[in-house]
């Protein structure tokens, strides 16, 4: 199928026009020539049915209050699971038991979705609304897959095919997360571009892609902040919800044919909330399955939906058409009083305690209103307006003494206030959510949702032609290295803060050590400087690669999860784009301090030194990238890199002599890169070096006969002779190459998809889409 989504251009208050800036060919376009334009959408109708879906996880038993008296032990995940949406056992889902053995026996089941059980169509909109904990991020997370931990069972299709969601439904749906990671030196319109470039059919022109960014700019009102940085901590950027709009048109670009957005609103203003609504609602009525999590929508936005899961505590409260929402609850005796957005009655008066309260004109209405509740057995209290809804019973009161004092009015009100009147709506709101969540599986309704998730309207499951294709090595390639090394250079922060401190410690080190001379005591001297420069090296080198890394992790596993690029161009560009940082940085340190300190002043031996010190700052990069990979947290690499690296120290050669070294640590020089640098230094300055002495009778000497000769006896003393420079600059080399491939091996086994997807997917071997 294929449909056209006409744009709603003109409204993003820009002046209408949008600069592309693509380098020397920026080009402006007028906004007007951009809304006669039409976005292509070529979805294919595509029905998503969850059955049963169950998603359990381990967690210590004082974050979770389960191990009360009388709470059930649950009954293990599958068979939960696979009774739970036929009838629901309300216990099953607040128990918690102790695992049975070892280690486990320290935690407790939680279970987060119960027997989930329904459908999302294409060419609707729905929306997920439930109260926060409910379990709707955890529903989505499910269906993309993107479980970090726990057990899910159930099962997920897409037209009719069972699928593994972590394989398959991330390269047919498009997903916006509720924590929209964007790397944070990007301008907008090159985030929305590496989208484009990145997850377009290679079989579209360049010029194609480009054109579509400027419309997916000027359709979610990007226009005005589209040269803006997506910033961070450190660098302020786009707005919040400039930022989420940002991370939707990511999405959307890719003309998905299921969008899931997890609170795509959060952080907008009304009109914003409301604009980014009705761009969604578009591609629902282009065709595409759009379904989005959401906290308390506008009433315009609510309407705005065709469809409402409505969960609590993990199970399924309603599904389906979301006019019918109201009839549905208020024939259970909840009745959406009138004047009321029904989503704000499902939030405060059925999922929770609050009283309501109805906005009125003026007195004739009010009279009119609370005519019509009475009729209607509700508790409601009737307020002029501008009062703010929600809002609890005292404020209510108080507002309205407040406005009687003034004006002799609305005493009634107040009346009403106190003598509330006896209806469902003042259970208690658990006793009442739990009662309706009893009610589901045996309603009509729920039959109806249960049938359609059974007998999707399409049963032409999952195409080859579906599943997204990324860009192509090269262009992959390409375009994260052009990334990086722009990354870097808007770094300022961290190239400033290098190159400050390549420059102090380098001239700190010279000083120190200033025209070390070649007496005896030069002889300490020099290797304590060699060494320091070693050990200072790696650190630096260590410690800076790791920092950033670190804090990019988190963009490159949401871009990789999300298919943007594979893990070898992206490795391959991060280090060939830091190459020329960790070529320039060591070099200049040396520069510095090579002649303050007065090694051997000669060409050779100056880039000898200096190309160690290369290999060993690339070393120590390869390592903190290790770290990071290995690593979920910054504190945790932080703690790390010491307890590595220290002991690496320990035993490359000075303080501890080679021949000395334990036994029991016989290996550890061997894969020391300190140990190598320093001999490379070690070797590299005390060749030909002759040292003096003075003699008891006073007598300046030079060589034999002194404590210390010759550099070669030093050298020898120190047990290095064994390595020549090149051997040991070969070995660092190595060092290097294997650092490198244990961490990429730690970034792909890090990068691959979550346990608890594994399991589902282990669960369903059957699920079979055509890749
Ligand atoms: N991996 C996990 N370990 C422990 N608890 C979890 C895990 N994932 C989710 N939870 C818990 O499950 C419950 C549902 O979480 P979820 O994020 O799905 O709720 P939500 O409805 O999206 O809430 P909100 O609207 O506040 O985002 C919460 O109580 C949450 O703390």
């Amino acid at each position: 199928m294929s449909r056209v989504l006409q744009l709603h251009g003109g409204d993003g208050g820009g002046d209408g026009t949008a600069t592309t800036g693509r380098g020397s060919n920026a080009m402006l376009l007028r906004s007007s020539s951009v809304v006669e334009q039409k976005l292509q959408f070529s979805t294919r109708p595509m029905t998503v049915a969850f059955k049963d879906l169950s998603f359990t996880v381990m967690v210590k038993p004082n974050t979770y209050p389960a191990a009360k008296a009388g709470d059930k032990a649950p009954a293990p995940a599958a068979s939960a699971s696979a009774s739970a949406s036929a009838s629901i056992d309300v216990d099953a889902g607040a128990a918690a038991a102790p695992a049975p053995r070892g280690k486990k026996q320290l935690l407790v089941e939680k279970k987060i979705l119960k027997g989930v059980t329904g459908s999302f169509e294409s060419a609707r909109f729905t929306a997920i609304m439930g109260a926060s904990g409910a379990g709707k991020t955890s529903l989505l997370n499910v269906l993309a897959g993107e479980v970090a931990a726990g057990t899910v069972d159930g099962t997920v299709s897409v037209n009719g095919q069972s699928i593994d969601p972590g394989r398959i439904m991330r390269r047919i749906a498009g997903f916006v997360f509720q924590d929209d990671i964007i790397l944070g030196t990007m301008t907008v319109r090159e985030a929305i571009t590496m989208s484009a470039l990145l997850r377009l059919p290679r079989s579209l022109s360049l010029e194609t892609k480009m054109t579509r960014v400027d419309i997916v700019i000027q359709l979610l009102r990007l226009d005005k902040c589209a040269d803006t940085l997506i910033g961070s901590a450190h660098v302020k950027g786009v707005s919040g919800g400039e930022r989420k709009r940002t991370a939707v048109a990511m999405e959307m670009i890719t003309n998905p044919s299921i969008l899931f957005c997890d609170e795509p609103t959060s952080g907008l203003d009304a009109f914003s909330a409301f604009s980014l609504c009705q761009t969604l609602k578009s591609l629902a009525d282009a065709g595409c399955t759009v379904v989005a999590t959401i906290h308390q929508p506008s009433s315009e936005v609510y309407h705005m939906f065709d469809e409402l899961l409505l969960l609590a505590d993990g199970r399924v409260m309603y599904m389906g058409e979301l006019e019918y929402a109201v009839e549905y609850f208020g024939a259970r005796g909840f009745s959406c009083p009138r004047y009321t957005n029904p989503a704000d009655y499902f939030f405060m008066s059925i999922l929770n305690d609050a009283t309501h309260s109805v906005f009125v004109e003026d007195a004739e209405q009010e009279e009119k209103v609370k005519e019509e509740q009475e009729e209607e057995g509700k508790n409601v209290i009737v307020a002029p307006n501008p009062l703010p809804v929600p809002m609890d019973l005292d404020a209510v009161a108080d507002f309205l003494l407040r406005d009687a004092t003034e004006t002799g009015s609305y005493h009634s009100a107040m009346e009403d206030i106190v003598t509330k009147q006896e209806s469902p709506i003042n259970e208690k709101a658990d006793v009442r959510v739990q009662r309706l969540l009893n009610l589901w599986p045996t309603s009509e309704q729920s039959a109806f949702i249960k049938n359609r998730a059974d007998n999707p309207a399409h049963t032409d499951g999952v195409k080859s032609t579906d599943l997204k294709v990324g860009a192509s090595f090269s262009t992959q390639f390409m375009f994260l290295g052009g990334r990086a090394f722009k990354n870097a250079l808007r770094n300022r922060f961290m190239v400033r803060a290098r190159l400050g401190q390549t420059v102090f410690l380098g001239l700190l080190v010279g000083l120190i050590f200033l025209q070390i001379g070649d007496d005896q005591a030069s002889v300490q001297n020099r290797t304590g400087a060699l060494f320091f420069v070693a050990t200072n090296i790696i650190m630096t080198g260590t410690m800076g690669t790791m920092t950033v890394f670190s804090t990019e992790k988190n963009v490159f596993l949401r871009e990789f999860s999300s298919r943007y690029y594979k893990l070898f161009p992206y490795f391959a560009s991060k280090i060939l784009v830091e190459l020329p940082f960790n070529i320039f940085f060591p070099f200049l340190y040396v520069a510095i301090l090579y002649f303050l300190i007065g090694f051997q002043a000669t060409a050779t031996k100056f880039f000898i030194m200096a190309f160690t010190t290369v290999l060993l700052a690339n070393c120590g990069a390869a390592f903190g990238l290790l770290v990071g990979s290995m690593t979920s947290d910054l504190t945790v690499a932080m703690a790390s890199v010491p307890m590595i690296l220290l002991p690496l120290i320990i035993f490359s050669g000075l303080l501890l002599n080679l021949d000395d070294t334990p036994y029991e640590f016989y290996w550890a020089p061997y894969i020391s890169p300190v140990r190598y640098a320093y001999g490379a230094f070690l070797n590299n300055e005390m060749d030909g070096l002759v040292f003096t002495c003075t003699l008891p009778n006073g007598m300046e000497h030079r060589g034999l006969g002194c404590p210390n000769p010759t550099g070669e006896a030093v050298v020898r003393n120190l047990s290095f002779h064994t390595l020549s420079v090149l051997e040991n600059c070969i070995i660092l080399i190595c060092i290097w190459v294997v650092l490198l491939g244990i961490g990429y091996t730690c970034l792909y086994r890090g990068s691959r998809r979550p346990s608890g997807a594994r399991m589902l997917s282990r669960a369903r071997s059957s699920s079979t889409a055509t890749e």
